[in-house]
């Protein structure tokens, strides 16, 4: 890929990186050539799984971790030469919550902003301009262990923004918020990447969040960037409709597959759990054919259904696999756990 660093806001070229594995373990490549670049005034998506590489990528980006070998540049500094300079140009909302619990929101922003080296006066009114803007006001003076999940992590993307960064770093803003919240922390990323022309590089394993924030998204996976464009390019790129057939026992899926395998208008066939997925020129004629065949075999179709093509299908076309099954079977996902639950349910959709 050509990458002009200087006319770019972010680019990544060729970064690979390894993480000993231990003793007599082949070290992990976390990053196996990865390469994209952002233009300034957009927000530019990382999807993937977890332990794609994602969170490594933001790391070796905002001067926390060093590339094993390839280059990164942001906004237009080299990361490796001047990692100073890349400091005060970003601002890093990390996955973990960085305020502190037992001090109040106002106190913690006005922090950062002294950390930042900002006059007190100047701390204080930017602070009070971000609580109005992240609807914090009304909570700015209570300790930050009485806020709800959401209130926190808004306050932590308040925090990464005191400085006025060019380029703001959201590592998977919106993992663990409710609906609600997230609906909220995804109205507040628009708003502020329109209204700041500020870059925002968003990782995320969500494909909704990643099909509505970024203006680009790279599609990540091993360490390396498997497709990168708008989302809408990505998914036009897929010729035809999905379908997906779920049946009531996962023992029946090679009988779907067989049966579902002999329709010769229907390719990219693979089975996930109970469910088969395929593509079709014409959806909407393929489905009553592949209920048809079926039927005919004597199998129990539990849901059908045809849609345009989705992030999770561009996902599946570049990798083989399907985005949930990836999250669910990646070595790093974590014990099932309700919330976890949740979100393989979420990006299945
Ligand atoms: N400090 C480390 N030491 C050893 N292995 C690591 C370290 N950090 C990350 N890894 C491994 O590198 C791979 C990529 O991890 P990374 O955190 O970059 O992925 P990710 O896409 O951000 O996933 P997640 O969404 O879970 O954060 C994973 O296999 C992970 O286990």
């Amino acid at each position: 890929m050509a990458v002009s660093p200087d006319a770019r806001a972010l680019a990544a070229v060729d970064l690979v990186k390894t993480y000993p594995q231990g003793r007599g373990k082949a070290p992990l490549r976390a990053l196996d050539g990865l390469t994209f670049e952002a233009e300034q005034g957009t927000v530019f998506g990382l999807l993937g799984p977890n332990g794609a590489g994602k969170s490594t990528t933001v790391k070796i980006l905002s001067t926390l971790s060093r590339a094993d070998s390839g280059a990164a540049f942001v906004a237009g500094v080299d990361v490796r030469r001047h990692p100073e300079r890349v400091r005060s140009a970003i601002g890093f909302v990390a996955q973990k919550q960085v305020s502190d619990p037992m001090d109040t929101g106002l106190e913690n922003l006005v922090l950062a902003g002294r950390l930042h080296g900002m006059r007190t006066a100047a701390a204080k009114s930017r602070a009070d301009d971000l609580l109005d803007r992240f609807a914090l006001t009304t909570a700015a003076g209570r300790q930050v262990k009485t806020y709800s999940g959401g209130m926190a992590r808004k306050l932590d993307v308040a925090i990464g923004l005191m400085h006025r960064p060019e380029v703001l770093f959201l590592d998977e803003p919106t993992t663990g918020l409710d609906p609600e919240a997230r609906a909220e922390m995804w109205a507040e990323i628009e708003r502020m990447s329109r209204e700041e022309r500020m870059t925002v590089l968003l990782t995320t394993h969500y494909l909704e969040e990643a099909d509505r924030l970024a203006s680009r998204l790279a599609i990540v996976d091993g360490g390396r960037v498997v497709a990168d464009g708008t989302p809408e390019q990505l998914k036009s790129e897929l010729r035809g409709d999905a379908l997906v057939i779920e049946v009531h026992e996962a023992s029946d899926i090679p009988e779907v597959l067989a049966a579902i395998g002999r329709i010769g208008a229907l390719r990219d066939i693979v089975a996930d759990g109970r469910t088969v997925r395929a593509r079709g020129d014409d959806g909407g004629a393929a489905l009553p054919l592949a209920l048809g065949v079926l039927d005919a075999a004597g199998l129990a179709v539990a849901s059908a259904t045809v849609s345009r093509p989705s992030l999770d299908d561009v996902y599946l076309a570049h990798t083989g696999r399907s985005f949930a099954a990836a999250q669910a079977h990646s070595a790093d996902a974590p014990a099932p756990s309700p919330q976890s639950t949740a979100k393989t349910e979420e990006v299945a959709s």
